[in-house]
Order: C-alpha cells, then structure tokens, then sequence
C-alpha cells in the first residue's frame, strides 16, 4: 500500500525529527534529494541552465540548496526571488555556490517550482501566479518542490493557477494532495526522497493499493470451489428504456470471476441479456419482486434501472436482503429520495458519480468533483455506507480507515457503460467476500488497469473494458507497482 500523509501530519512528524537533528540537517537531505534528481533529468549538469523559483518559505529553501548543489557542478544556475523575504542560509549557499539572483525568468533547461510547499494557503497570490503560469509555457522541463506550487498538499484542491509539473520530489513521504485529482493531475513523475520521517509518520490520511496488494486480496477458486461458494452475485440492473446497462453490469461481473450471475429485470433487457451472456441465470420480472430469485451472496442494483414506482420497489427489495448491496446509478436517485433505504446491517457500497453524490449530498456537484475526499468522507459519514466516488481520481472511503485512491485508470474510460462494469466487477468482490472498502478498491482498480490496456491510447467501449478485466488481473503479477497515472 502506498500511504500519503496530510501537511499537519507532515509537519508534526518533521518537528519530531527534527528535534533529534542537527540544525538545517533535513533540509540538506531534502535539497540534495531534489538535486540529485534534478541532474538525473538534466543528464549533462555542466553548462545546463537552471531557473529556480523562490517563495518566502521553506519550499524556496530546498530550491536554493538543491541550486547550490548543481551550480558546484558547474550548471548556470539563476533564482527570481517571488517572496516578500528569502531564506536567508538558503540563499547565502546559492551565491557562495555562484548561482545568481535574476530579475526576470529567462531562457532554462530546468524550472525549479520552490515557490510554496506544505506551507501554503488559498490559491496562489501574486507574483506566484504569474510565475506558475509562465512556468507552465516555458519550454523547459519542470520539477516541482514537494507539492506543485498551487496544489493544497493536504486535499489536492487547486483554487487558482498551479504548476504543472513533469516531476514532482516531494520530501519524506507522499502527501495526499498528490495522488487525489484535480491536484494530482498538475504532479507528473512523482519521487520520494527519503529524509527519514517513516518512524515518525501516524496512521495515513489516504492510501493507494498496489498491484500486489490487489493481487493479494483477491478471491480466488481452489481446488475445492463449486460456483456456489465462487460467490453468486445477483444483478437488478436495465429497464425497457435502458437494455445495455443490464448487458455492461452482467458482463462486469462474469469477467470479474463470478461463481454465477443471477440477473433479474424486464422483459426487454432479459433478452438482450440472455443472448449476450448464456451463462447468466436469468429471472424474467413481472412485478419488483425476488421471491423466485434464488440465493446470492451480493446484489447489484441500479444501471439503467429507471427511476419510477417499480424500479424503486426493486431497490428496496434488494436493500431488504441480509447481503452485501453495490448500489448504483438510477438505484443512487432513488435511496437519495429515500434516504432510510440505506439503513440495514449486511454492507452497503454506493458507487456515485460527483453529480449523483452531489444529491446525495445536497451540494452542488462542482464542489463535489473539487473536493472529492472531503465530500466521499461526509457521505460516509451522513449516510453510514462506504462509498466508492468515481470520476479522474476514484476514492474509496469508509469509515475509520484511511481513504482508498485508486492509481489507475485512464481518461478514455469517461465513456458511457463504463460505470456498469465496474458495478458488476464491484458485484462480484463483494460475492467473492470481500468487505465493502476492499470490493471497491479492488474493482476501481482492475476497471482502470483494463481502462488503460483497452485503450492503449485510443478509444474504447464499455464492453472492451469488461473483456480487458481478465487480461488486468492477469497482468497483476507483473505489475510490480502501479503507479504512473498516465495514460
Ligand atoms: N522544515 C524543514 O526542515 C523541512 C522543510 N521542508 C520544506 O519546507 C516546506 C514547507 O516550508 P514552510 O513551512 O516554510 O512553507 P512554504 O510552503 O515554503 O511556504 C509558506 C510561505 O508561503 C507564503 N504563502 C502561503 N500561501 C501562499 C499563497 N497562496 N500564495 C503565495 N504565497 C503564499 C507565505 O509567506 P508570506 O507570503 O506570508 O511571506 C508562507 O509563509 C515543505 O514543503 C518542504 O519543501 C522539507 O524539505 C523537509 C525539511
Ligand atoms: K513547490
């Protein structure tokens, strides 16, 4: 699992520390962390040209210092000074180094962003502004300093301009505002450096599983499996309206390894189910009922099931079961109308996007989608469920557990269907036995590794991501870290 830490997290663990340091020894071992990578981009030190950005903290400080170190070297290093005062010993190095203090942003090789770290608030004021801005035209490569300037280290909000970086070395351990979108989206190339902090870090604010830690949770068949004990996984999903929802969540769950799917819906989407996956066990509905439904170890309710009296009869049904229950699209306006719905002891998972959370919530969806963690944890919260938020960055949060966000995926997997699989793909975790949070994490990430192989940087269909899911959990063993958000 990779952990990220809050900035109040960060800095009281780096008070701890440094308490047992000399002074200014953990910003040597941050500056020369991020010089030596800064030279391993650059590959030719001697001669390169160097612009470092300067904010009044501490952030300027390990600019300064890493500027130092590659102007001993022999780069032509320059530093524009943004803030209303300079890190004084910072900048002493700097000039004994022969780096030079510059008016104006000239031509550079390298853009270091040592405007504001951990320690800033808001959006970024002026001069910063202007300077990330132009930051980001430059031609130049980018290297952030701890968090890009811009990005809330601690939510990964960005309330005005940031930098965008092409690598960001964030110092002693992950924050969280790093992995989480829109902030994680201006980060690149993430490095660690290592300044000692692992012994002094709390419990993390969120985490991201790995492919080996997906690889270890999932449920697979031994030698003594039958499909029954595999996990049957129920499906209330489709409407006349919406056939294809039924035929995407189905086909989710089976790819994901069902035991068996039990599907239950209208006369229109049982058709299409039934002659896209003969394996289903399908029950024609007349009336919203599971009586003659046979047992499941987990249901899916909600893609493309409509909104009327008969679709939310069947929610209700459904939530009235003693399994776990993904609750889904068309299911999410409807337990958001009925809140009380959501009130029962077996697990519940509700897998929103930021607009059906936004109704869940009450909020407008904007800021649902801009402050994805601190929305997903209210909801938990208000609602007592876990809840899977989708979207550029999807989080997973349950209660007293540090938030789940997931470091797949791809931007060509924001098509329409692509929630129906991953329902089912949830369906059949949950099935499988996995608690809510595990079910969920597991299946946003399989979705987004499937997301990448069937896109490969094109188009995809839905359906193309429920066929790559087997190849993505093939692929997990391989996978040594899962890093790389880029498509
Ligand atoms: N301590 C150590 O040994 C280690 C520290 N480390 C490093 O220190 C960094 C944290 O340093 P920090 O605490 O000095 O804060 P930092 O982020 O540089 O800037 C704060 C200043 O910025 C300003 N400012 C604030 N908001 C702003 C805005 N919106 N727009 C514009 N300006 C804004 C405000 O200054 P003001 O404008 O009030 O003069 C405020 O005082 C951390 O990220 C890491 O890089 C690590 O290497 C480990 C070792
Ligand atoms: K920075």
């Amino acid at each position: 699992m990779r952990t990220a830490y809050t900035a109040d997290q960060i800095r009281a663990a780096e008070l701890t520390l440094m308490a047992t340091l000399p002074e200014g020894a953990l910003m040597q071992r941050a500056a020369t962390g991020l010089a030596v990578v800064c030279a391993g981009l650059l590959g030719r030190v001697y001669g390169s040209r160097v612009l470092v950005l300067v904010g009044s903290g501490d952030n300027g400080g390990d600019a300064l210092h890493a500027g130092a170190w590659l102007a001993r070297r022999g780069a032509r290093v320059e530093a524009l000074l943004a803030g209303s005062k300079t890190h004084e010993e910072g900048l002493a190095a700097f000039l004994r180094a022969g780096g030079r203090v510059a008016e104006d942003m000239g031509e550079a090789d390298l853009i270091v962003d040592g405007l504001v770290g951990i320690g800033a608030t808001g959006a970024l004021r002026e001069p910063y502004a202007s300077l990330a801005n132009r930051a980001n035209a430059a031609q130049a490569l980018v290297v952030a300093v701890d968090v890009p300037s811009g990005v809330d280290a601690s939510t990964g909000r960005v309330a005005g301009t940031a930098v965008r970086a092409h690598l960001t070395v964030t110092m002693g351990a992950v924050k969280t505002g790093l992995l989480v979108d829109p902030g994680a989206s201006y980060v690149g190339a993430l490095e660690l450096v290592d300044i000692g902090l692992g012994p002094h870090l709390p419990d993390p604010d969120v985490a991201a599983m790995t492919a080996e830690d997906v690889d270890d949770l999932l449920p697979r068949p031994g030698a003594e499996s039958d499909k029954y004990r595999r996990g049957v996984v129920g499906v209330a999903a489709g409407s006349d309206r919406y056939t294809g929802a039924a035929v995407l969540a189905v086909g989710g769950a089976l790819r994901a390894g069902a035991g068996m799917v039990r599907y239950v819906g209208t006369a229109p989407p049982v058709h299409q189910v039934r002659a896209s996956w003969p394996e289903a066990v399908i029950t024609q509905l007349e009336t919203p009922s599971l009586e003659s439904v046979g047992r499941v170890q987990a249901w899916v309710v909600g893609p493309g099931l409509g909104t009327d009296d008969w679709a939310h009869e069947l929610v209700a049904r459904v939530l009235a079961t003693d399994v776990p229950v993904l609750v889904d699209a068309d299911a999410l306006t409807i337990v958001a109308r009925e809140k009380g719905l959501l009130r029962r002891t077996a697990p519940v998972l509700i897998t929103p996007h930021a607009g059906e959370l936004s109704r869940l919530l009450g909020v407008p969806a904007d800021r649902v989608a801009g402050a994805r963690l601190e929305h997903a944890r209210r909801a938990v919260a208000e609602l007592g469920v876990t809840v899977l938020l989708k979207g550029s960055t999807t989080v997973v949060a349950e209660q007293d557990r540090p938030v789940r966000v997931n470091p797949t995926g791809t931007p060509w997997l924001a098509t329409g269907g692509t929630g129906d699989v991953l329902s089912g793909v949830g369906g059949t975790l949950l099935a499988g036995g996995l608690g809510a949070c595990d079910a969920g994490a597991c299946a946003a990430f399989l979705h987004g590794l499937a997301g990448r192989m069937a896109a490969d940087g094109a188009p995809l269909t839905a359906a193309d991501v429920a066929a790559a899911i087997p190849l993505a959990m093939r692929s997990l063993r391989g996978e040594s870290r899962s890093g790389g958000r880029r498509s």
